[in-house]
């Protein structure tokens, strides 16, 4: 299974179909809000169709009853993993697992993960803007613990959170790591950013690419490199 999820940041159907017709292996693709916002769900339909498995990145976060029905929804879709946001607090995520069982497709439900501290938040904007005191990775890990303790499989984090999230959740508690950068990409709106060969080093489960590849001359061969490193 590859280790490299393309973030498909797109916002029409072609420009998926286009994209991803260039490849000839199925490839781990993620669809965000942009992706979702413009074409809807049926898109999921399409990249199925064509073979790809699909980290469906909407993000839940309400009160319980919401996520859950939401949930429900989702697994229906048949997807591969699906995520909710950690500051939802555990209740919220046991919800959402609840949701994802009723509505699983012949007793298989997606993986659930939660979003810890977005990558691109640096330690500045999480102490003075959010106001949430002390050190990203403290937080990180407190969230983590909380997504374990309420059923999910793992979380999305830095690449620099990945070894203690680990420690304290255990190996098989995945560690799905986006802000991924080539040694010469620009960081752009990312804050805690890190390359595909660090993310391997950390122990990263999985990394989520998108502009590095998306917006490459090359985007297949960007992508070969990537996952080669990432499989080294
Ligand atoms: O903490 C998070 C959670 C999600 N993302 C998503 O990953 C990709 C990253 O795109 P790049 O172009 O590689 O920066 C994007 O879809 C985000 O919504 C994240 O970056 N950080």
């Amino acid at each position: 299974m590859s280790k490299t999820i393309v973030a498909l940041d797109f916002s029409s159907k072609q420009e998926v179909v286009d994209f991803l017709s260039q490849f000839d292996e199925p490839v781990y693709v993620k669809v965000g809000m942009e992706l979702t916002y413009a074409c809807g769900l049926e898109i999921i339909k399409t990249i199925k169709e064509m073979g790809h498995h699909i980290f469906l990145d909407l993000k839940l976060h309400d009160i319980p009853n919401t996520v859950k029905g939401g949930m429900k929804n989702l697994a229906a879709l048949g997807v591969d993993i699906v995520n909710v946001h950690a500051a939802g607090g555990i209740p919220m995520m046991k919800a959402a697992i609840e949701g994802l069982e009723e509505g699983a497709i012949d007793g298989k439900r997606p993986l659930c993960i939660a979003v810890t501290i977005l990558t691109s938040i640096s330690q500045e904007i999480m102490n003075d803007q959010i106001g949430i005191e002390g050190e990203v990775i403290d937080t990180v890990k407190r969230y983590a613990q909380n997504a374990k303790a309420a059923g999910l499989d793992g979380v999305v984090c830095s690449v620099y959170e990945a070894k203690a999230i680990h420690e304290v959740c255990g190996d098989d508690f995945l560690t799905v790591t986006p802000g991924i950068r080539l040694a010469t990409d620009a960081k752009g709106d990312q804050a805690r950013v890190a390359t595909p060969d660090f993310a391997r080093e950390q122990g990263c489960d999985y990394i989520v690419v998108g502009r590095s590849i998306t917006k490459s001359e090359n985007p297949v061969k960007t992508y070969h490199l990537i996952e080669d490193t990432m499989q080294k």
